[in-house]
């Protein structure tokens, strides 16, 4: 028997905790899992009652105990504590339930939890660093005890389409790395999720008596983006080589964050990037229903933001892929924002939308663009929940036999439609994918099962791939070879009862097959740290954690 020994950066020493510390140790910590020789040996005698039980044993307690529990927001908060309590257990219950569990700790319970994160808070996760500690970042990242192969971060302004949540959009980046984890085994001692408290502009929040973040306005201009760059560069010096995953930052740091490290620095942003590659691998096995090219659809899009324009942008790579010149490509696709439709000559047009500003009259409202564009897809990505509306849906269908409809914001109740509406109204004829998830729906005799089209399918991969071969950058190029590896994980059974994407139990092995292409880009890229290994697929696999005792 070997101690159970924390994997620490060389230059900590090598923690093997005893007893009672042993027991209060998540990583390490097998609870009443430990066996006979184990308690003896690890000064636990006493601290446990007499039964032994097994690791399946126990997740069947755990699983006993949620179902029993009334509200999804108490079972995200015990699964929370056990995530807290004991981790190898929290990722068998999550990897062996998965379609059953990521929904409590992913969206939509996640989007409630945060909203409730000051009143559910109990331990702290990860690392929160406020603007109040400007100039000891460095110091405070000292503090964690691990080494960080893949840091989650956010600021907290945009979580899901909530808006800003402050510092409670804590559970955002906790709920990403735990899909990490579960989904793609990177060991969870390696992730850290960082909040990056610059204050909010949520009064709510800011007259909340159990707010947890800075009560004060968000810190903007110069201050912020030095405040940023302070992380970027201590989190880079902690932890040399590090993933950086940008998260539901707002659009205006969004795109400047990305643009400004993406050259430099082993970063993406999900939001932009991730969501890309999922939105183009469920075009893709959307053309294989209804028999299509790429080349030849018309994508309208509601909302202009990062989702949008990162999906739009990759699109028109893969129309390109096809054939068509930029120009053409770009002209497939269309924005809508606030304003409505993006058009050349409207004013004050931000310059992520401006690729997509074409020759066209004015049009307000979205069912007008759909009558006057007649697209052949629609994307859903504006958290304005049920903006497709019956009209827009039976439109779609009068224009198109199998009419593409994606209804990605999150969570559910920002969802432009329902599963349900979304079959009902194009008469069964959507190929439809959600961003959060849906029950199967039966209609006329037929049974849908919708699956999400979030960008859960392809961080995990990804950042398996990056970090497996100690990636320097995270290319575009990368996500869509995680695109075309997701589409051609989807079965023809999956196609026949409308799932776009593989079922979520199949995630690890898809994962890997992401993340083998990711460290194909890199190798071919000379973008990875060593030689190419002839097996890729098996040497990403071989990096995976498995959570058992
Ligand atoms: N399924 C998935 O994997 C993902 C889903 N999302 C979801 O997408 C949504 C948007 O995220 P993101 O793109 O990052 O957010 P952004 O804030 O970057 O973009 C939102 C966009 O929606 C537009 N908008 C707002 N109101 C309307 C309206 N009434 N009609 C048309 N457009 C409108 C905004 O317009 P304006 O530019 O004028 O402000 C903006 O362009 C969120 O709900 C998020 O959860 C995001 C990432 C991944
Ligand atoms: C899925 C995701 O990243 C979002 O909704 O922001
Ligand atoms: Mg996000």
């Amino acid at each position: 028997m070997t101690q159970p020994q924390r994997m620490s950066a060389p230059t900590l020493p090598t923690y093997s905790p005893r007893g009672l510390a042993l027991l209060r140790d998540p990583l390490l910590n097998k609870g009443t899992g430990f066996t006979e020789q184990e308690r003896d040996a690890l000064g636990l005698r006493g601290f446990l009652p007499a039964g032994v039980m097994s690791m399946q044993a126990q997740a069947e307690r755990i699983l006993v105990n949620l179902r029993s529990l009334p509200s999804d927001l108490e079972k995200y908060v015990a699964l929370n504590a056990l995530h807290d309590r004991n981790e190898a257990l929290f990722f068998r219950v999550v990897c062996d339930n998965i379609d059953e569990i990521q929904p409590l700790i992913y969206t939509p319970t996640v989007g409630l939890a945060c909203q409730k994160y000051g009143l559910i808070f109990q331990r702290p996760r990860g690392l929160f660093i406020s603007a109040n500690d400007r100039g000891r970042i460095a110091e405070i990242l000292a503090n964690w005890p691990y080494r960080a192969k893949l840091i989650v971060v956010t600021d907290g302004e945009r979580i899901l389409g909530l808006g800003d949540l402050g510092a409670n959009g804590m559970g955002i980046p906790v709920g990403k790395l735990s899909l990490y984890s579960a989904c793609a085994g990177i060991h969870p001692e390696e992730c850290l999720p960082v909040m990056l408290d610059v204050g909010t502009n949520n009064e709510e929040l800011l007259n909340d008596a159990y707010y947890i973040g800075l009560r004060q306005k968000r810190i903007t201009g110069a201050a912020y983006d030095a405040f940023v760059d302070e992380f970027m560069t201590a989190a880079r010096a902690a932890f040399p080589g590090v993933l950086i995953q940008f998260e539901d930052f707002a659009n205006h740091a969004a795109f400047k964050l990305l643009h400004k490290y993406r050259d430099d620095a082993c970063v993406f942003n999900d939001d932009i990037q991730g969501t890309a590659a999922v939105a183009l691998a469920g075009l893709f096995s959307a053309l294989r229903i209804n028999g299509g090219k790429l080349r030849d659809q018309t994508v309208l899009f509601l909302g202009a933001g990062e989702a949008a324009t990162g999906i739009a942008d990759l699109v028109v790579s893969a129309m390109m892929a096809e054939g068509l010149s930029e120009a053409e490509a770009l002209r497939r696709n269309w924005l809508t924002d606030s304003r409505g439709l993006v058009i050349k000559g409207r004013e004050n047009l931000h310059g992520h939308k401006l690729r997509y500003a074409h020759e066209q009259a004015p049009i307000g409202d979205f069912l007008t663009a759909i009558k006057t564009l007649k697209p052949t897809a629609i994307i859903g990505v504006a958290a304005v929940g049920g903006a497709f509306t019956p009209e827009v849906l039976q439109t779609m269908a009068e224009l198109n036999e199998r009419p593409i409809v994606f209804a990605l914001s999150n969570p559910t109740s920002k969802a432009e439609c329902s599963a349900e509406a979304a079959y009902r109204y194009t008469k069964g004829r959507a190929l439809f994918a959600c961003g959060s998830p849906y029950d199967p729906v039966r209609l006329d005799g037929k049974t849908f099962v919708p699956r999400q089209g979030n960008n859960s399918y392809i961080f995990p991969g990804v950042g398996l791939g990056a970090i497996a071969t100690g990636a320097r950058l995270v290319t575009d190029e990368m996500f869509m070879a995680a695109a075309h590896t997701l589409a051609n994980c989807v079965t023809g059974a999956d196609l026949e009862q409308g799932s776009l994407y593989p079922a979520l139990p199949r995630i690890r092995e898809v994962s890997a097959l992401i993340g083998a292409a990711v460290a194909g880009v890199a190798y071919q890229n000379g973008l990875a740290a060593g030689p190419a290994p002839n097996d890729l697929l098996g040497f990403v696999e071989s990096k995976m954690y498995d959570a058992r005792y």
